[in-house]
Parts: structure tokens; sequence; C-alpha cells
């Protein structure tokens, strides 16, 4: 039976009354999520408070916006969106109204006020209900396609590209298809809870009915803090520990450097955004799993165990190209993919990737498993496509990958409570 405070309590009105906040407390068994489900809602359900780590809440508003170096959550679903709309307002008018519901949502409240009328359908999925944010993060990208598509400038923003947000060259052994490629708009959804990321993503397609249709989209994973036995890097489903070499997201300087669009090098609506490249790169794990551990580690340059850099004992130990093994053969193989990466160590990106696994491939039977790599950088003309160029063409890695999908955003900067996402390019 439904109450009366039912209708008018939101979510996040409920995780208050609850004792739970940006404290990260959330209602244990028989809290929230019972309150929801059975319509009864006190404070006193607040006595069976347990700490739990999910109720973690994001801040939304901001200089840059969430997502980007935000720590990993465990879940990611990414969904790239072609505009259907035919005008600048059209654009305009669905930032406005998906950042309104992304500041809700990542708080812990529904996508939109609910009227509760019968004869109407809810204005939220209603599947987050009981649930708590989790971290949920929502970052959204503009991609070249916004700005001018088949010579034509659609919506009257071609003038306002910027020369960074460039189609990105074809690479050796791409082997991209459409259907997971390209988009006018990326949106980034994660949190440590799969329903919650795909309640923000279903919530945003249904309000950009009319305007914007998905093009594409892909969920990922990595493993939940639940079950690691220790904090520490996660390992991808080749077996290695996967963003070691990341740039510090705590250093402002190095996320300045590597991330962040400083003033006047690009477009001014850009300061403080930054450029988001996706690629769903598949893995063949059956010929992975057939080579040699030897075979594995020198595909890397690191060890499988420890993550340690070949020759070392340390996961995070510098990484030295320079060591030769008593041969005088480098330790750390040239054609590594640390090494290529790495390059010269100048030039870094922050990536932010997950897992994925899409059932088989009909065609083979084999796993449609990989890597959905995420990276942020402040200028992939001088970040990423030089570091993809080198790895295109030497990488040991490519004998077990192929990049099937591609798409390049240009993520715009946070917005100020009143706001709106994308305020400054229209
Ligand atoms: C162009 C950028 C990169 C692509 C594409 C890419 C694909 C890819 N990477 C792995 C697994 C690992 N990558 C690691 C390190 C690493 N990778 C890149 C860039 C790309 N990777 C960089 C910049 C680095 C860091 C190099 C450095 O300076 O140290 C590692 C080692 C551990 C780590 O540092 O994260 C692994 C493992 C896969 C499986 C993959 C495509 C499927
Ligand atoms: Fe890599």
């Amino acid at each position: 039976m439904e109450t009366k405070n039912d209708q008018t309590l939101s979510r996040r009105q409920l995780l208050k009354m609850a004792g739970v906040g940006g404290a990260g407390l959330l209602l244990g068994a028989g809290g929230v999520g019972t309150l929801f489900g059975t319509g009864v809602v006190s404070a006193k359900g607040s006595k069976a408070a347990t700490a739990q780590p999910n109720a973690d809440i994001l801040p939304f508003y901001g200089t840059y916006q969430q997502g980007i170096i935000t720590p990993q959550q465990d879940f990611i679903y990414f969904a790239a969106f072609d505009i259907i709309g035919k005008k600048q307002s059209d654009v305009r008018g669905l930032f406005e109204k998906w950042t309104a519901a992304a500041a809700r949502m990542t708080q812990g409240e529904t996508a939109g006020d609910e009227t509760n009328n019968q004869h109407l359908p809810p204005t939220d999925t209603g599947e987050a209900i009981g649930l708590t944010p989790s971290k949920l993060t929502l970052t959204f990208g503009v991609g070249p396609t916004l700005f001018t598509k088949d010579g034509s400038d659609r919506f009257g923003l071609a003038s306002k590209r910027p020369s960074q947000l460039a189609d990105l060259p074809a690479f050796s052994a791409d082997e991209l298809q459409e259907e997971w490629s390209g988009g006018d708009i990326g949106v980034q959804v994660c949190a440590n809870d799969p329903q919650v990321a795909f309640h923000a993503i279903r919530n945003l397609a249904r309000i950009a009915r009319g305007t914007a249709v998905i093009r594409w989209s892909q969920a990922g994973f990595q493993r939940t803090e639940k079950a690691a036995a220790q904090p520490g890097t996660a390992r991808n489903l080749m077996g290695f520990k996967d963003g070691t070499g990341n740039p510090d997201v705590t250093d402002a300087n190095a996320m300045n450097d590597v991330v962040w669009v400083q003033p006047s090098e690009s477009k001014a609506w850009m300061t403080n955004g930054t450029y988001m490249i996706v690629r769903r790169i598949r893995m063949r794990i059956e010929e992975w799993d057939r080579s040699t551990l030897k075979d594995q580690e020198a595909t890397f340059g690191r060890s499988r165990n420890s993550g340690a850099p070949i020759g070392g004992t340390d996961e995070f130990e510098k990484l030295d190209l320079e060591k030769k093994d008593a041969s005088g053969k480098p330790l750390i193989p040239v054609d590594s993919h640390v090494a290529l990466a790495h390059g010269d160590g100048k030039v870094r990106i922050l990536r932010r990737s997950y897992s994925y696994t899409n059932g088989i491939d009909s065609k083979t039977g084999q796993l449609d498993t990989g890597l959905f790599f995420v990276c942020f950088n402040r200028d992939p003309l001088k970040q990423f496509v030089p570091m993809q160029t080198r790895l295109s063409k030497s990488d040991r890695l490519n004998e077990y990958i192929v990049h099937v999908g591609s798409a390049v955003f240009a993520c715009l900067p946070g917005a100020a409570p009143g706001g709106f996402i994308g305020q400054q390019l229209f």
C-alpha cells in the first residue's frame, strides 16, 4: 500500500531521513530499500543504519565534470547519441534537461519530479528506487559530427569546433565497425552498481526522445571493491594489472598537464574541459590463453603476478627501459606494450578503461570480450594519436587484440549550480 510520503519524498530525501548522505552511511537490511519496497517511510528507520560503501554521493557541480579524475567506480554504461533535432536550440534544450536530471540522479533523486498522475507514465523509470547513488557520475562530451556532418554546419556551431576535436586517423590494424563508432554526443556513466548506471542512461534516453537517439552503447565492469581481497589496481581480462602507470589524479599539476584544457589553448568554451577517446578493443582471449606466461609478460613488459616491470619487484617502481639482461638485451622488450606506450615518458594520458563481455561472436563462436578503453587528454593530436600510432605499428599485444570501435568527444567543462553542461558552447 502506498503512503502519502511515498508520493512526495525523493530518493535523496529518504536517504537523508535515514541519516545517509555524503557521509557514506546507508540503511542496511530493512533500510531504505525496504522503506521504498513496503511504503513505510519513517525517520525511525534510521536506527537500522549500518556503514556500507555504496551510499556515497559525488558532487555533480564544479569547475570540472565528474567522472574524469574521479577514482574509478566498478561499472560503466557508455552511450553515444545522435541528434535528430534540427535546431541549435534543440541541442541546447537537451543539455539543459540532461543537466537537471543528471544533477538529481547523482544525488540520489529520481530523474525528475514525480506527478503521480495515474494517467501518465511516471517521470522516472523506477529501477533505482531503493538503491543508493553508488558514486554515480555522468560525464558529457560532444563529437566532431555535432559541429559539421557531411560538410554541413548543421547547428551553426562549425566555427566553434576546436582543432583538437579532429576525427582520429585510421591506425594500422584497425577493424572499426560503424555500429561501435562515432556519435554526436558521448555520455560516460559510472557507478558502483550496474543498475544505477543503466538507470541513468535509460532516463537520459527517455528525456532525449524526439531530439536524440542512442547510436551505440557498451556496458563494462571491473572487479567490485567487495570482491577484491585488498584494494589495488584492477586486472583486465588478460589477467594483468591495468592502470599502474596512470598519472596521479590527486596531483593538480599533473592533471593540468595531462587532462585539463588550459585557458587560450583551445576554443574558450573548452577551458577546464578535456578530450575523451573511447576504443572498443576486442581481445582474442582464446589465443592469449594458449600463450606461455613468458610470452604474456614479454607482451606487456610487466610481471603478471606483481604488476612490476620485468626485472623489478614492486608494481609502482619506475619503468626503466634502459635496463639490460646479461646478454645486453633490454629487460623490457622494445616492442612490449608498456615500452611503446611509455615512449620517452614525456607524453601521458589518463586511462579509465573497463572490461566488457557481449556473449559470443555468432560467426566464430568465440567470446566477444575485451577492453572498453577510455582515456582523457588535453590534446588528442599530441597525446593519444602519437601513442596509438606507435602501438598500432609495433605493439606485441596486437597479435591478441583488435580495435573494433572508436569515438572521440570534447568533454565540456563542469557546470555551476543554476547553469548547465554545455552552457559555454551555445
Ligand atoms: C593509445 C593508448 C593505449 C591503448 C589503446 C591501450 C590498450 C590496452 N592496454 C592494455 C593493458 C595495459 N596497458 C598498460 C599500460 C599502458 N597502456 C597505455 C596506453 C594504451 N593502452 C599507457 C599510456 C600505459 C602506461 C605506460 C607507462 O607509461 O607506464 C598496462 C601495464 C600496467 C599499466 O600501466 O596500466 C597494461 C596491462 C590492454 C589490454 C589494451 C587493449 C586491449
Ligand atoms: Fe595499455
